[in-house]
């Protein structure tokens, strides 16, 4: 193939790179008609055109020409008026016929046309009989890509008539402004819609590409501007509207994930609002079920499996370093009641995962810390974790003490192992709800307090507990904002290959009784596991899988790093107490 000309000498660079194209993108192509196709669309003159003039206009970018006059068509025709009588030179006939010359006419109204901005097109005038009863219809064009239009359609039950029922914020119907809801829909692309069911219509509407024509009528009332609500959702459920029979329209609804921020631009349709993902850059808001519509599904389902919430005896004693108190401490003849099915528990409609309200917070220095929550099945390795946050920085972590009603040992202190009370005294706390978890052990109470929690967090230290899932929905307050990780099981096999000598028990007291895992506990660690995403999922801000303690340690520490310095999403009561 020939080298292209780089005789315009203000791009080579681009000329040399189309050149080298075809040789480039030979790898590429596999039939050689398409080659000779690339070779000859390089080779095109009017691709070369196109380069020159996309050349001059960069130059023309940075020189900016102004016009020196706005109307020089006036200027000629003053001129040739002014030499119509001297006519005698042959120089001044020759430039009276050449600027009577069409061509010469169109290029000066032409410039006049770009000199004086004048780029609207001229509308005809009105009619004059216009009939002063008839509905004023509006034609609407919209340029459609592959974006939806943003608005969708229903049929009115009592005219028949096909109304604009909803326009998604930000979507291209919105953005025109032309559109409103209450608008009846008349045509489309030409084709009368009364008839048709709004199905049909859509169907027209998916199949027409380019401009689309609409022949409207406005509603009776304007739609006010409306200022986008500040409202932020946490998605407490995975919504995917492809798998929604309710939707009025599929295509229209936002699809998310757990977790994910929704920023609520519209709230005025009861069943469906209008959300936008953050920190997505569509604009276009799509439909999501309200959060009352939602909760109104799911209180008629019942959970199929659920994590007992009711079990507060026959635990084992918590290890002396184990001093935020858990009940979960695997045990043969608890265990199966702890995490059995209960089917006949009623489903709290208040527990039904829908939407949080959220708003941003950063931590104020000085301000106490949020309390860190971690979940997990036993034996996961909570305790193995909480271990690596103290030893890196005792100053800064620091864990509850816990209350029990046994006797003191002799080389105990009072307030170091445990806070010791009577047992009398400790049913009293049990009565006032001063425990966040408590339970029996050989006819002894033990339990974390809430206090014992508010007493390491006003030291200005980061408190950190392991609790039952279940307890997680008391201690999400203002006062102590948990932040809820849940260690997560990593599979089977990594769990074989990670724990073969890892001991049970990981405590000092309990080193006697430590035995190495058996692959009952590995399924029962893992099904666990399942059984409290299913169920709490929602609750849980972050999820670290323990595969290699190391690394879970560090993407715990980091986690702790970013929530007490950078600017985060809690739930928006947690703000004002
Ligand atoms: N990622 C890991 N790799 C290997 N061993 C681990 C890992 N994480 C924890 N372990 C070991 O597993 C055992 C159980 O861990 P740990 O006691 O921390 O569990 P736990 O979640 O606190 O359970 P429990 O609630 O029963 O106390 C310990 O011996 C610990 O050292």
């Amino acid at each position: 193939m020939p080298a292209l000309s780089t005789t315009m000498g203000h791009e080579p660079g681009l000329y040399e790179l189309l050149a080298a194209l075809p040789s480039q993108l030979q790898p590429h192509v596999s039939r050689p008609e398409d080659t000779s196709f690339l070779q000859s669309m390089f080779r095109e003159r009017s691709l070369h055109s196109l380069i020159k003039i996309h050349t001059r206009l960069q130059l023309y970018e940075e020189i900016r020409p102004l016009p020196a006059v706005k109307s020089v068509s006036s200027l000629v025709s003053q001129l040739s008026e002014e030499l119509e009588g001297k006519t005698s030179s042959g120089d001044v006939k020759e430039l009276l016929a050449l600027l009577s010359r069409p061509h010469v006419k169109s290029l000066l109204s032409v410039h006049d046309t770009v000199a004086q901005k004048n780029y609207d097109p001229e509308l005809p005038p009105l009619p004059d009989d216009l009939d002063e009863d008839e509905d004023s219809v509006k034609i609407i064009r919209l340029v459609k890509n592959k974006e939806p239009l943003g608005a969708t359609i229903r049929r009115d039950d009592n005219t028949g008539a096909i109304l604009i029922a909803r326009i998604m914020r930000g979507g291209a119907a919105d953005r025109s402004g032309l559109i409103h809801v209450g608008d009846e829909l008349k045509e489309v692309n030409g084709i009368p819609v009364e008839d048709k069911k709004p199905e049909e219509i859509i169907r027209i509407l998916a199949q027409s590409q380019g401009a689309i024509t609409f022949k409207v009528v406005p509603g009776a009332k304007e739609e006010a501007p409306v200022k986008e609500p500040k409202v932020f959702m946490k998605a407490l459920f995975d919504y995917n509207p492809l798998e929604d029979k309710a939707i009025p329209c599929k295509e229209a609804g936002l699809a998310f994930k757990r977790g994910a921020i929704l920023h609520i631009v519209s709230q005025d349709d009861p069943t469906w609002w209008q959300a936008k993902q953050q920190g997505e850059a569509n604009p276009r808001a799509g439909l999501i079920p309200s959060k009352q519509f939602q909760e109104r599904r799911f209180a008629v389902r019942q959970p199929v499996t659920t994590l007992s919430s009711s079990v507060r005896s026959s635990t084992r004693r918590t290890s002396s370093f184990r001093r935020s108190f858990r009940l979960s401490r695997r045990d043969k003849k608890t265990n199966k009641s702890m995490y059995e099915c209960k089917k006949s528990e009623l489903y709290d409609t208040a527990d039904v995962p829908t939407y949080e309200e959220v708003t941003l917070y950063r931590r104020q220095t000085g301000a106490k810390h949020r309390l860190v929550v971690l979940i997990g099945p036993t034996g996961v390795g909570m305790n193995a974790l909480k271990r690596k946050l103290l030893i890196s920085d005792p100053q800064h972590f620091s864990i509850t003490i816990p209350h029990t009603s046994r006797p003191k040992k002799n080389q105990e202190t009072d307030g170091v192992e445990y806070h010791f009370i009577a047992k009398h005294l400790f049913e009293t706390d049990i009565h006032n709800n001063k425990f966040i978890e408590y339970g029996e052990y050989k006819g002894n109470y033990y339990g974390t307090s809430l206090d014992s929690i508010r007493s390491v967090l006003s030291k200005n230290k980061v408190c950190l507990i392991d609790i039952q899932p279940h307890s997680i929905k008391h201690l999400r307050t203002a006062e102590f904002k948990p932040f809820v990780v849940f260690i997560k099981p990593p599979p089977l096999d990594r769990l074989r290959e990670t724990r073969q000598n890892a001991k049970f028990i990981s405590s000092k007291d309990d080193k006697a009784n430590g035995r190495t895992f058996t692959e009952e506990d590995f399924q029962e660690m893992v099904r666990t596991a399942q059984l409290m995403e299913t169920q709490y999922g929602h609750l849980f801000e972050k999820v670290i899988v323990n595969d290699d303690l190391s690394a879970a340690f560090s993407e715990l520490r980091l986690a702790l790093k970013r929530i007490e310095t950078e600017e985060h999403w809690v739930p928006i009561s947690w703000t004002h107490s």
